[in-house]
């Protein structure tokens, strides 16, 4: 934990580190893939932005130190209970998290549905480790903090802040492997710009978050096994089976086209049922809005239709919604809400 000078003018602002690329180290300067990620601790990145000092009094905490493609159920349990103790501190005014961009999207929206505050939330990472040559994670750091200690901020949810934009931890996924662009909200759209050191926000996201939503991880030791099949030409429903036999208490589909099921799946998704099993219709197209009833009989089926979630963000709202009710029609309420 390393502590800034206090100033009175300037926020207060967290930075709570998990890992990532953002923390990362290759062998040259030319290194962008290959390199490692996850090694520096939040002192390192925290010193190698002597300019954050300036915006805001920072403090650092380390969280994990894990690549984002090895995030967990038990880490996101673990950030968002000490997210929630620190914002409910009067000398904490927002939080800065840097993360890996694999799953940043899904930390985000976890984040989104089980922080109780209205103070910033700002997840950050990078797509270029910080030892190669036009790094984006120092600038992209520099101005999560601004954001984060930003009354522009306030009551907007959890944001996620790369490449001059900031977008809502609802909509925004990963859309590109290897570029600093990645990060879109398509169809949807951002929240909102960095102009140099000013966030400027042209709309604020309309479904329920943060401190609106009636999901309580403050009990929570574990969260329910939710796991998502993917559907192609040819499928027989054998991963559903396997799913099932491994003790999902959910499987979000992720369908072909506007959510479509295969023929061939549905002796499994019946007897998954039977089990107890909720399904959750989601598309691989990662685009658009699953209608209820469209491609699938969702009211013969009891599936519960994901709106406009992908399948990974509709597994993290399908989890939370476990620990609530396994009633079908009540989960498809909490898709048209969150
Ligand atoms: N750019 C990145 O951060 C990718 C890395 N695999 C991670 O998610 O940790």
């Amino acid at each position: 934990v390393c502590f800034a000078e206090a100033t009175d003018k300037l926020p207060n602002v967290k930075i709570l580190a998990t890992g990532g690329t953002i923390a990362g180290a290759g062998a040259t300067n030319t290194t962008t893939v290959g390199y490692t990620a996850a090694v520096a601790p939040v002192e390192a990145l925290i010193n190698n932005v002597p300019e954050l000092k300036k915006v805001a009094n920072v403090s650092g905490e380390q969280i994990s130190q894990i690549a984002s493609e090895n995030m967990s159920n038990e880490v996101w349990l673990k950030l968002g209970k000490r997210v929630n103790q620190l914002l409910a501190q009067d000398d904490v005014d927002g939080i800065v998290i840097t993360h890996g961009t694999d799953t940043l999207e899904e930390t985000a929206y976890f984040l989104n549905l089980v922080v109780k505050s209205d103070k910033p939330v700002v997840l950050v990472g990078s797509m270029r480790p910080p030892t190669a040559m036009s790094a984006d994670g120092m600038l992209n750091l520099y101005r999560a903090t601004i954001l984060a200690g930003s009354k522009e901020a306030v009551g907007k949810g959890v944001l996620v802040m790369l490449n001059d934009t900031i977008h809502s931890g609802r909509d925004v996924t990963k859309t590109i492997t290897d570029r600093v662009d990645t990060f879109k909200a398509p169809e949807i759209g951002p929240l909102g710009f960095f102009t140099g050191d000013k966030p400027v926000f042209y709309r604020a996201p309309l479904r329920k978050h943060t401190a609106a939503t009636e999901f309580d991880i403050s009990h929570l030791n574990e969260l329910p096994r939710v796991d998502i099949a993917y559907h192609y030409a040819g499928n027989t429903g054998v991963v559903i089976e396997a799913l099932t036999k491994a003790g999902a208490k959910g499987i979000v589909h992720a369908g072909t086209g506007n959510g479509s099921i295969g023929k061939a799946e549905y002796p499994a998704i019946e007897a998954a049922q039977k089990k107890g099993v909720v399904i959750v219709r989601s598309a691989r197209v990662g685009n658009g809005i699953i209608a209820r009833n469209g491609e699938a009989n969702d009211d013969k089926y009891n599936f519960v239709a994901a709106d406009s979630l992908n399948p990974q963000k509709a597994r993290i709202l399908l989890m939370l919604a476990l620990t609530k009710t396994d009633n079908p029609q009540e989960i498809q309420k909490m898709f048209w809400e969150y």
